[in-house]
């Protein structure tokens, strides 16, 4: 849906490529913090790319350029060849899903309230806003049972669930996902990446995913940006590529965080070919 020529949001045809182009863009915060230096990358259609580094390299910087709550100093994001800073903010915020660490709900509306906000401030009507909210509560994995409770009813990883439904609600083509399973325990986590996937697996967005954690970047990026401070990008690639090549000490060091886990052998076990981990702990047997 276009509008005034210059001032646009999203338009709104679900067909339409979404590729975000960052192109030398560069960030220096009033308090001459540099956070991002020249900083290229092309996020392709429908892809998951996670972009990947220590605290401070510049990731959540790089995420809020793409919805204007961080413009560049210079240099430019654009969005299917367009750049943001001609789209209106607030149409661009609302066509774009974001999800935070801290699932970011609005702590006195209902959980069926957060999820629904969005769409009425479109224009749905409150009734069906609710009746997709609830829709979209199952799609995530959650009981709509919950539907009327407040976030603060609510545990660590359901909140979490709250948040991808409610950046799902205004069925956005991008997804911004900053630290999303970050506050939550390890074993909810590798729940939450694997729903993730499989609902990757069904919408097919295209989505940023900013995460400290390699794993999580390997479970979940189709593309991982390995990241320096100052956002310069260390290695960019499949995980498997980067696994397998890390292109200097820095990315083997950051690969190698969990190297025990990453490293695996095969040990013959009663005919059966067994893969232990680093330290020569079982983790599975091999298919043949
Ligand atoms: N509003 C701000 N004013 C000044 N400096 C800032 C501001 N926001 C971020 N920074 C600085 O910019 C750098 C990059 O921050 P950013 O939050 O983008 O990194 P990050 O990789 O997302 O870190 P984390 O993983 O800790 O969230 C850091 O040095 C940070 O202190």
């Amino acid at each position: 849906m276009w509008d005034a020529p210059g001032i646009v949001g999203l338009p709104d045809d679900r067909e339409e490529p979404r590729v975000i182009e960052f192109d030398a863009v560069h960030k220096e915060y009033p308090d001459g913090t540099v956070a991002v230096e020249r900083f290229s990358l092309i996020v392709p259609s429908h892809r998951v790319v996670a972009l990947v580094g220590s605290s401070g390299s510049g990731k959540t910087t790089l995420l809020r350029m793409v919805n204007r709550m961080v413009d560049p100093s210079s240099g430019t994001v654009s969005i299917d060849g367009v750049d943001v800073r001609s789209m209106d903010r607030v149409k661009l915020r609302r066509s774009i899903g974001y999800v935070l660490q801290a699932g970011g709900l609005l702590p006195h509306r209902s959980v069926a309230d957060n999820v629904a906000t969005v769409p009425v401030l479109e224009g749905r009507s409150r009734r069906q806003a609710r009746a997709d909210a609830l829709g979209l509560l199952e799609r995530v994995g959650l009981d709509t049972a919950l539907a009327d409770r407040y976030p603060a009813q609510l545990s660590g990883g359901q909140q979490q669930r709250v948040g991808v439904a409610r950046a799902l609600a205004a069925d956005p083509n991008i997804l911004l996902m900053d630290e999303p399973f970050g506050a939550v325990d390890p074993i909810v986590r590798d729940q939450l990446q694997a729903e993730m996937r499989a609902l990757q697996a069904d919408i097919g967005k295209t989505i940023v995913f900013v995460t400290h954690d390699i794993g999580e970047a390997f479970a979940l990026g189709d593309e991982v940006v390995v990241l320096r401070t100052g956002a310069e990008i260390a290695q960019q690639g499949a995980p498997a590529e980067i696994l397998a090549n890390p292109a200097d000490d820095f990315v083997a060091s950051f690969v190698g965080a969990g190297t025990a886990q990453r490293t695996l052998r095969i040990r013959q076990v009663d005919g059966r070919d067994v893969v232990v981990d680093g330290d020569g702990r079982p983790t599975g047997v091999l298919e043949r």
